[in-house]
Formats: structure tokens, C-alpha cells, sequence
């Protein structure tokens, strides 16, 4: 699988896949430059007069509850319901899953809609398991991508969606597999909403690469890789915001095969 990974990459970049997403306002404009980084081809849009014919004309859906409100949780909805119907490939981004009851109910509703795959933090991965979870802080997560790995497991048997746990190592599960990535950088949690933009960009893979697991592989080692390579010469969050956009959108092969750290399970 390994010498497939860049494959992808190049095919996103030729094909420039058009990804929809509904998403929060913190990361919107963010999550739409990694997209363009990448070589994808982004659209933010979540208005109900136009949110399932959007579904209709992209190849996939991204959906992050981040900022949910109940007029944006309608449009997410609708247009999960849609890209079902229409078996388009769709993320979920679970977002602050478990810090408030309103987030939990919405999760479980989306779920219903099986995601192709759902992608967050530990804490946030567990959380969609544990109704009554204790050590939820807000965003960002108190949790090892280890510890999540159970509720993965679950998350994929009960919904079918090939869960991906980010965090110091990046942890993909899917029925039959389970990747682990060892890139990154810990400055990385210092800029707001990269995870957000990590969904994005698996937004663009699954857009356009069959098998699921080899494009949530693909898109986290291109994601994380350029992160650990961006944060070489940033000199704290403002910089690497910046440098990261860059080295997605120029990142050769050779630097990527020489920077992945991945073991398979
Ligand atoms: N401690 C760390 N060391 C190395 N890389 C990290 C570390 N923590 C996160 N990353 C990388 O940062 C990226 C975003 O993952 P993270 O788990 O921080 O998302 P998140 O918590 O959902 O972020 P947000 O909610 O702000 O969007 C991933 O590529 C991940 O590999
Ligand atoms: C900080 C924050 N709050 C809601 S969404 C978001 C972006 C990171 O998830
Ligand atoms: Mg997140």
C-alpha cells in the first residue's frame, strides 16, 4: 500500500477533485486553502435552498460540526442524507464531540447517515462511544490516540466508517487494517483547526480514491508529513500556518517517501 500513497497524492493534484464542505467559521478559510494546497478544488456552502443539489454536483461532503447551529445542522442533514442517497463519499468531523449534549445528539444523528469516515482527536473519538464523558475540555483533546482505539473499533463495526484518530500519531481503522503514522509536529496543535483542515483534505481523497483506507492513509501522511517538514523552519504557529500551505502545495515525492514513518497492524 505504502508505494501507492504518493500515487494519490498525484492523482489529487490532476484531478482536482470538487469537495463540498459544511464547516465551521473558525477553519473556513483555512480548510479552503489546504483543499487548493493539495491540488483539490474547495466549496463552502450550507444554505438549505442549495445544499443537496450542491451534494449532487461535487464528489464528496465534508462535514464539520464545530460551530453547529440549528440552521447549519439542518444543512448538514440534508446534505448527508443526500450524499447517501447519491452514495458520494462523506466525512464527518465530530468536533468538540462529548462537551455538550446538543453536539451528542447531532453526532448520533449523523452517524445514522454513515460517514464513508469519521476523523477527530481522541478525546473526540472516544466521546462519540461514552455518552457521559468526564474529560472533555472544548476542541482540543486530553487523550492519547491509543486510548481511542477501542471506540474506533466500535465506530467502524456499528456505523461501517473507516475511523481515523489524529493526534501524535495518527491511528486509521478500518475493518481489516489498522495504520499507524508516526509524522507531525507538537506545534501543530498550536494553530487553530488543522485537524479540520486534515478532514478536508481526506474530504478530497475519498473524492476520488476507491479504496478508503489507502486515501485516509494517503491524505493524513500528506497532511502530517508537511506539517513536521513546515514546522523545520517556522518559528511558532503563525509561520507554520504559512509554511504549511506551501509545502502541501509543493512537497516532491522523494521528500515524502524519505519523511514517512508508517506501520501497519
Ligand atoms: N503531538 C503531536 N505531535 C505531532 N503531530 C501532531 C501532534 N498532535 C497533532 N498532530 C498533527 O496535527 C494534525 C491535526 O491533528 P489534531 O489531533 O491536533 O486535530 P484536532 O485536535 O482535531 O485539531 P482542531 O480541532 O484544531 O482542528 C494531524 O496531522 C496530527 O498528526
Ligand atoms: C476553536 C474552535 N471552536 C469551535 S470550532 C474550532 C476550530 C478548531 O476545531
Ligand atoms: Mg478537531
Amino acid at each position: 500500500m505504502d508505494k501507492q500513497l504518493w500515487k494519490h497524492i498525484q492523482a489529487v493534484r490532476q484531478t482536482s477533485p470538487l469537495v463540498h464542505n459544511i464547516t465551521n467559521f473558525v477553519v473556513m478559510n483555512n480548510t479552503a486553502n489546504a483543499l487548493l494546497a493539495v491540488g483539490a478544488s474547495p466549496i463552502m456552502a450550507h444554505a438549505h435552498s442549495e445544499v443537496e443539489e450542491m451534494v449532487g454536483i461535487c464528489q464528496s461532503l465534508v462535514i464539520n460540526i464545530g460551530t453547529l447551529d440549528e440552521y447549519f445542522v439542518t444543512s448538514m442533514l440534508l446534505a448527508a442524507k443526500k450524499a447517501n442517497e447519491l452514495q458520494k463519499p462523506w466525512l464527518l468531523d465530530p468536533v468538540g464531540s462529548g462537551a455538550t449534549s446538543y453536539r451528542n445528539t447531532v453526532l448520533s444523528q449523523l452517524l445514522e447517515c454513515k460517514p464513508t469516515v469519521v476523523r477527530g482527536n481522541a478525546s473526540e473519538i472516544l466521546a462519540l462511544t461514552k455518552a457521559n464523558n468526564t474529560t472533555i475540555k472544548g476542541v482540543d483533546s486530553t487523550a492519547q490516540s491509543n486510548e481511542a482505539l477501542e471506540a474506533a473499533r466500535f465506530i467502524n463495526s456499528k456505523y461501517g466508517a473507516v475511523v481515523c484518530i489524529s493526534g501524535e500519531t495518527d491511528i486509521i481503522v478500518s475493518q481489516d487494517q489498522t495504520i499507524y503514522l508516526n509524522n507531525g509536529n507538537a506545534l501543530m496543535t498550536k494553530v487553530t483547526g488543522l485537524g479540520c483542515s486534515a478532514s478536508a483534505v481526506i474530504g478530497a481523497f475519498i473524492a476520488i480514491v476507491e479504496n478508503t483506507t489507502e486515501a485516509v492513509a494517503a491524505a493524513m501522511a500528506l497532511f502530517s508529513i508537511c506539517g513536521e517538514l513546515a514546522a523545520k523552519h517556522s518559528q511558532g504557529p503563525g509561520t507554520l500556518q504559512v509554511n504549511l500551505l506551501d509545502t502541501l502545495h509543493t512537497i516532491t515525492e522523494e521528500e515524502f517517501t524519505t519523511t514517512l514513518n508508517i506501520k501497519h497492524a
